[in-house]
């Protein structure tokens, strides 16, 4: 597995660059609101302080009450506005971390299905960063990257408030002030380092995660729902979710459990300091050299200093928030180039097509998924107006071709054209492109739309029911309930199932469409393998009509499937072995002969019985 590039920021500045994208107005209110809530413990303890001498002048004294209430009001004003701003800090955080998340879930859709190739999403490591970018709920506290930008905000608006409670002290205190300070540092440093290690094992343990949401998935899902009853596979499949989730929260919890016994140390730290502290302001005052009004002052600061010295809820909001925002960063960083199988090899030299027919043409094309090559210089050429097909035994490559030529994967060697020039960098590729595989994905979306999405930027509704009627789903879409609109998916509301021969008609309907839509390469993949005797014989002659209009490349097992097509190519030891009609190959005498027989042979005796279709040399 290739190494992770790196995230050449610090976490610090990740998690500010979050919050710059939150726009200016929410900036300025987060200083203007944070700042603000700083301020209020040194204000009030100054305030709180004057009160006091103020009440001790006049005690003793007749006053009027306009002068007790003149005394008072600071402090009334002061604890008014302190309530005033707290009432915006909720707001301001649920705006802020919606902005924030909003924003990060748009950039892992966007990395994910924009930057990431296919043998990018292949590779576990990455699924897990996918896992971890997308947010899963870090500690099951559901903090996402938006709270890791209101936890810094906070312990910066925290920090400031206790260096100004500091400061308080310090007019009369310097060394106490000074000591103050390094308790409430040494304090924050504990509690951040204990804060990280519940994180650091929740991230660790993100491949235990993940089987455990596989197993959970499998207990519940509907897929396995068939095996797990008839296997009697339940108490299997729980143990092994067990161990699963065992194997990631028991370090996890392990953690936390670590973090609350040492709080006993921060406990004993905050108290030894300040009261060291308040004793020697105690002292300068029994010896008259600070008057009870600063005394007031500076005991009501020390308060406010120790109390906003424990920071665990902001940390926890920072430290658990930051593995997703982390993870996006890592994922933006992660180039498709570094990943590819093909990285660093030069392509063969273009050769210009002009003045010949339309076809695609794969030239000296080698790849493999790992070091071994299962294609070894593959020259394949498909002509628009002839129908091409590919064989060849199980795992020889064949479907591999359609990944090439679709651009899933890049060869390692050897080039792909259309026409002479590279389908490689073609920002139209997937526009001229179309692959009909066996087994089509299955949208739990209306036909229409499932037949549209092979071309969405094509509107024509008039080359749609062409589509459709071509492929032969006239009949389905009159008996479907809401026609063309009829969700494919009985877990939509009005859904309904359709056979497997039906979604295989589905994909035919969508490259007919691609190609109405200016698609000029078509891969089918086992396109009939679903399909029962009639069907497959119409699909096939559907196929050749495509094939006027389109390169065809006609992928098949069933070699009666593919005796018809102008021109068949075996794919055996990663080259095109043997090439030509089906006539001239099995005069040849050769692989395709050998296997067609051997297909023959097979069928021969049912066939004989059924009265169906046999190959026939
Ligand atoms: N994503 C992948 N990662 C690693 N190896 C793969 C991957 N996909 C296919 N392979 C391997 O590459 C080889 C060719 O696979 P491919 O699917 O192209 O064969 P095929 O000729 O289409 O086979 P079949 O007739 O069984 O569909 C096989 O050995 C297969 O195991």
């Amino acid at each position: 597995m290739p190494e992770p590039a790196r995230v050449p920021i610090s976490d610090r500045r990740l998690v500010l660059r979050l919050w710059a994208g939150t726009g200016p107005a929410l900036r300025l209110l987060s200083i203007g609101i944070l700042t603000g809530r700083a301020l209020v413990p040194a204000a009030v303890a100054v305030v709180a302080g004057d009160l006091v001498g103020k009440l001790v002048d006049m005690s003793g004294t007749r006053q009027p009450v306009t002068a007790v209430l003149g005394a008072l009001l600071p402090l009334a004003v002061l604890l008014i506005a302190a309530q005033l701003v707290e009432f915006a800090v909720e707001p301001l955080r649920l705006a802020l971390t919606r902005r924030v998340d909003g924003a990060h879930r748009r950039a892992v859709e966007a990395a994910v299905s924009e930057l990431a190739s296919l043998p990018m999403l292949e590779d576990p490591g990455y699924q897990e960063l996918i896992v971890r970018a997308a947010g899963e709920p870090a500690n099951r506290t559901g903090r996402t990257s938006g709270s890791a930008v209101w936890g810094l905000l906070c312990l910066w608006s925290r920090l400031l408030a206790n260096i100004l409670a500091v400061i308080v002290v310090a007019r009369d205190a310097p060394l106490s002030a000074a000591l103050l300070l390094l308790t409430i540092l040494v304090i924050r440093r504990l509690q951040a380092a204990d804060a990280l290690l519940p994180a650091a094992a929740w991230t660790d343990g993100v491949a235990h995660r993940r089987l455990a949401g596989y197993w959970a998935a499998m207990l519940t899902g509907p897929e396995v729902a068939k095996e797990l009853r008839i296997f009697g596979l339940a108490g299997w499949m729980q143990a092994r979710y067990r161990s699963a989730t065992e194997a990631h929260l028991t370090p996890h919890h392990a953690a936390r459990r670590r973090v609350l016994r040492r709080q006993w140390l921060r406990a004993l730290i905050l108290a030894g300091g300040t009261g060291v502290v308040m004793g020697v302001l105690a002292w300068s005052a029994a010896r008259g050299e600070l008057g009870l009004d600063r005394l007031a002052t500076d005991l009501a600061a020390v308060w406010a200093a120790a109390s906003g010295a424990f920071v665990a809820q902001e940390i926890l909001d920072y430290a658990d928030g930051l593995p997703a925002a982390r993870a996006l960063e890592e994922l933006r960083h992660r180039s498709p180039a570094a990943m590819s199988p093909s990285a660093g090899v030069r392509p063969v030299e273009a050769v210009p097509d002009a003045g010949r027919a339309e076809a695609l043409r794969l030239a000296r094309v080698r790849f493999g998924y790992s070091r071994h090559d299962v294609l070894r210089g593959l020259d394949l050429v498909v002509p628009r107006g002839r129908l091409t097909a590919l064989v060849g035994l199980n795992g020889v490559g064949k479907t591999t071709v359609t990944k090439l030529v679709s651009g899933l994967y890049q060869p390692r060697a050897g080039q792909i054209t259309l026409n002479g020039v590279p389908l490689t960098g073609r920002p139209d590729r997937h526009r001229l492109v179309c692959v009909a595989a066996q087994d089509p994905l299955r949208y739990h979306l209306s036909l229409r739309d499932n037949v549209r999405l092979a071309a969405p930027a094509h509107r024509s509704t008039s080359d749609l029911e062409d589509a459709v009627r071509e492929a032969g789903l006239d009949e389905l879409v009159a008996r479907l309930p809401a026609g063309w609109d009829t969700p494919l998916s009985p877990d939509r509301t009005g859904g309904v199932e359709i056979s497997g021969g039906q979604w295989a008609r589905v994909g035919l309907a969508r490259a007919l469409f691609a190609v109405r839509a200016g698609a000029r390469i078509v891969l089918f993949d086992e396109p009939t393998a679903h399909l029962d005797i009639h069907a497959e014989t119409e699909v096939i002659s559907r196929i050749h009509d495509v094939a006027r209009r389109a390169c065809v490349l006609l992928i098949s097992h069933r070699l009666a499937t593919v005796r018809r097509a102008d021109t068949i190519v075996v794919l055996s030891g990663g080259v095109a072995s043997e090439s030509g009609s089906h006539d001239e190959l099995m005069a040849a005498r050769g692989t395709y002969s050998r296997l067609y027989r051997l297909q023959a042979d097979r069928f021969a005796a049912p066939a004989t019985a059924s009265g169906a279709e046999v190959p026939a040399s």
